[in-house]
């Protein structure tokens, strides 16, 4: 028996119980640089424990839909956050915590100009670019020790438009 999960646009409400839409919205926090530019002002939640924030470049293959997921997984040990370095979509996938698995998936298409960052211990698709060049710029945990769990479906799971 397969799982099918149909995609819906990124918003910052849907996604709350899991991170946060990391984009130019709403009203300005600060104006900066004489006016000049825009400041949306501290708009990811960072968490890490026992290590430092790390900045990371992703290079990701690009996958179209629909498509399978084999599986999901968590950091708890730090928050991850994609910033895509194109106005690309790509494709966010989560799912609440059921007794230390996964419960049932749900599956984001961003916007042009949106990133995520993933709460620490949330469930979520690994990174799945949808169209070339696939290049983000990843904040997550630099530390020692384990900071990786991840749950292989039993049943397919296909993501659709
Ligand atoms: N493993 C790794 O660095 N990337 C994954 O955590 C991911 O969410 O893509
Ligand atoms: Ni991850």
């Amino acid at each position: 028996m397969s799982v099918r999960v149909k995609t819906q646009p990124l918003t910052a409400e849907a996604f709350a119980p899991f991170g946060d839409v990391i984009e130019a919205s709403g009203s300005v926090d600060k104006l900066i640089n004489q006016g000049r530019c825009e400041r949306y002002h501290n708009r990811a939640k960072l968490d890490f424990v026992d290590g430092e924030a790390g900045i990371s470049i992703f290079k990701s293959e690009v996958f179209s839909l629909p498509l399978s997921i084999e599986m999901m997984e968590r950091h708890p040990e730090g928050s991850q956050a994609f910033l895509p370095l194109s106005d690309k979509p790509f494709l966010v996938v989560v799912a609440p915590d059921e007794g230390g698995k996964p419960g049932a998936p749900l599956a984001f298409i961003t916007q042009p100009g949106q990133g995520v960052n993933y709460h620490r211990g949330v469930w979520h698709g690994v990174l799945t670019p949808l169209h070339e060049p696939g290049l983000f710029a990843v904040v997550d945990r630099i530390g020692t020790g384990p900071n990786l769990e991840e749950h292989w479906f039993t049943e397919e799971v296909i993501l659709h438009e």
